[in-house]
């Protein structure tokens, strides 16, 4: 797997040593830490039901079977309007899902002091610690997660001094999968917008990408004792190229609708979510949008769920596609590199995408930066 060295560089404030010893499902009461109040500051989808011109097709995000012949055609509707969708037949061995299921369970079912010592170092991008993103937000997340870029051999040996190869294969092989899908999810995606391979240099003389970069996020959301003042992971897009996440069956993640609802990707055995991210976004002039989401959390359930990052080259130049750009579709972003745009986030964080635009969108949807209320 290809690692991204120094191009979270920026994000090296992360505040793994401010996780406690304690697992947060052993807490009876939220602490003052994790206390967000008002977690959510747009309305979720079920507190909008009332409203009568929510058409049933706009409700749920689409899944989506891969093996079918209109399967282009329904991810590239899907990546316009809401910028994700789940896959089924996707190709993926469910007994890959599954070993990653098992391994996620068995390194969150850790005692907290062992997996503090297979932390992220504070230059470091592998290990186990909080979101990166939690820098931007008041208060801490109810989540914990490790990060898997390249190989994660030093701190599985740590975690599992006689095991850690299988639990190594795992997650090559998850590594391995999740690539060649993103490959393919990718080219159905662009065929779409009429992009081709010689359109993306970085893609290799195949169309394989074998310069591409994978990092996972291996996440676990403990059960809560009041779900509604906690927060799993805190609204953002994603900085890579495109995002794919396994859940497990327990729900959480929320997509935002039209700058205005929280919809929840309720959890389908099997299938994976494809989400648009802030490069896919620049490389299409805009016409695929990389969502706002947000997971929240569970009474009575625990949540897990691995999001696999898709990243090109870390200093290959991205651009809207020429043949996107248009004098109806104006040119909407600069030239970017993979590491120019992580230093900008890690500063401006979701302000990023609109601060790097060109022309001024129509109109400016809800700040979701304002995490005052
Ligand atoms: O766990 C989830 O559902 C979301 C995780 C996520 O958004 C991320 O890791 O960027
Ligand atoms: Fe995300």
């Amino acid at each position: 797997m290809a690692t991204i060295p120094k191009m979270i560089e920026a994000y090296k404030t992360d505040p793994v040593h401010a996780l406690t010893n304690k697992n947060l499902d052993s807490f009876e009461q939220i602490p003052d830490t994790h206390d967000w109040v008002q977690p959510n500051s747009f309305p979720s989808f079920t507190d909008q039901s009332n409203i009568s011109d929510l058409s049933s097709d706009t409700d749920s995000v689409p899944l989506i079977d891969l093996s079918l012949p209109n399967a282009p055609k329904l991810i590239g509707n899907a990546l316009r309007t809401w910028g994700v969708f789940q896959a089924i037949n996707h190709g993926v061995p469910i007994s890959v899902l599954n070993s990653m299921e098992s391994l996620l369970n068995d390194l969150f079912d850790l005692p907290t002091p062992q997996k503090l010592k297979a932390a992220r170092s504070r230059d470091g991008v592998n290990g186990y610690g909080r979101f990166r993103i939690s820098t931007f937000f008041p208060k801490s997340m109810w989540s914990e997660g490790f990060t898997v870029s390249g190989s994660p051999l030093e701190h599985f040996q740590i975690l599992w001094p006689h095991d850690c190869t299988k639990y190594c294969d795992i997650i090559e092989e998850y590594d391995r999968e999740m690539k060649g899908l993103c490959g393919r999810v990718v080219w159905l995606a662009l065929g779409e917008l009429g992009i081709t391979r010689e359109d993306v240099n970085w893609a290799g003389p195949n169309g394989d990408f074998p310069t591409s970069s994978g990092v996972m996020n291996l996440n676990s959301y403990p059960v809560c004792p009041d779900p509604d003042r906690a927060m799993g992971i805190g609204v953002h897009t994603d900085s890579c190229f495109l995002t794919l996440l396994y859940q497990n069956n327990a729900s959480g993640l929320q997509v935002l609708r039209e700058g205005k609802r929280w919809v929840t990707v309720d959890p389908v055995p099997g299938a994976l979510v494809v989400q648009v991210a802030d490069l896919l976004q620049i490389l299409t002039n805009g016409l695929y949008s990389s969502p706002f989401h947000q997971a929240v959390v569970n009474r009575d359930r625990k949540r897990l769920s691995v999001a696999y990052f898709f990243g090109p080259p870390v200093h290959a130049e991205i651009s809207p596609i020429k043949k996107l750009v248009n004098p109806t579709q104006p040119l909407l972003y600069p030239t970017v590199t993979w590491a120019e745009y992580l230093c900008k986030k890690a500063e401006l964080f979701n302000d990023t995408l609109p601060s790097i635009r060109l022309s001024t969108p129509p109109t400016e949807s809800s700040d979701v930066n304002d995490h005052s209320q």
